[in-house]
């Protein structure tokens, strides 16, 4: 491979991509979604982007972390779309919104609220972020099959953890409605959408509505029950999901 065909930040080329990822935040789950993979390669580790590939009932599947927030979620999108991805799934923990959703509780985001600053880069905060239809709405059929509790709706996607005012900016989104919060999905969203990439965004609950968030995320990084079993269910999830969509294109070729 020509030094040439290598993307400056994530360090892949086009012989080592794949038509599907799974892109989680945290560099640490990537080892963790390999476990469910055959013929695992680890391939790159740089920065807060650390890549696998492996295959899901034969299907190539690449994992490269995105880091936390935005832009570097922005950054990972771009030069996964240069090496010829054009699927890729969010693997992600969030914190819920409402009072009826538990740790483990999957949520598959429908939309985002863009309260963030990397899609505003791209585009007027009036373009809408959502996912591709076909891929949320394989994620949802795959989801009652395998009798994964779930739930689906718009998620908010920020860009600060401690500023002052963070129980007020919740209280006023679950008010609207708004499922959960993470950090990464508004940006996925919309420049997905910008550069025909098929995206989607499945989200782990690891803190609740009333529970303390740094007492929680403490329990998740820490291997937390309920908090491990929702990533493992996330993971299967998508690469389920992945396998469907393979599917379907197959038999339609
Ligand atoms: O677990 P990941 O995928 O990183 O997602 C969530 O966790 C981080 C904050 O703890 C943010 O990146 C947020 O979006
Ligand atoms: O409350 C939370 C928990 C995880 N991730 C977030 O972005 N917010």
């Amino acid at each position: 491979m020509l030094e040439t065909d290598l993307q400056p930040h994530i360090r892949l080329g086009r012989n080592q991509s794949a038509n599907y990822a799974l892109l989680p935040g945290d560099p640490g789950r990537v080892k963790r979604i390999a476990a469910f993979l055959d013929d695992v390669e680890e391939l790159v580790y740089n920065r807060e982007f650390c890549s696998v590939r492996g295959k899901y009932k034969g299907v190539s599947v690449l994992i490269v972390s995105t880091g936390i927030g935005g832009p570097s979620t922005g950054i990972a999108v771009e030069e996964l779309n240069k090496t010829g991805v054009k699927t890729m799934i969010r693997i992600g923990s969030c914190g819920a919104l409402q009072d009826n959703m538990k740790v483990g509780d999957l949520v598959i985001a429908q939309a985002a609220v863009r309260d963030e600053g990397t899609s505003k880069t791209y585009i007027d905060p009036c373009y809408p972020a959502v996912p591709d239809p076909d891929v949320m709405f394989a994620i949802l059929k795959c989801a009652r099959e395998l009798n994964y509790r779930h739930h689906c709706g718009i998620i908010r996607s920020h860009d600060s953890f401690y500023t002052d005012r963070e129980n007020e900016i919740d209280n006023y989104w679950s008010e609207r409605g708004v499922l959960a919060a993470d950090m990464e999905t508004a940006a996925l969203f919309v420049i997905g959408r910008l550069r025909e990439v098929r995206t989607a965004s499945i989200l782990n609950v690891v803190t609740e509505k009333t529970a303390i968030l740094e007492q929680s995320i403490n329990d998740y990084a820490s291997g937390e029950r309920a908090a491990a079993m929702g990533e493992e269910r996330e993971i299967k999830l998508a690469l389920e999901t992945f396998a469907f969509l393979s599917g379907l294109e197959l038999s339609s070729t």
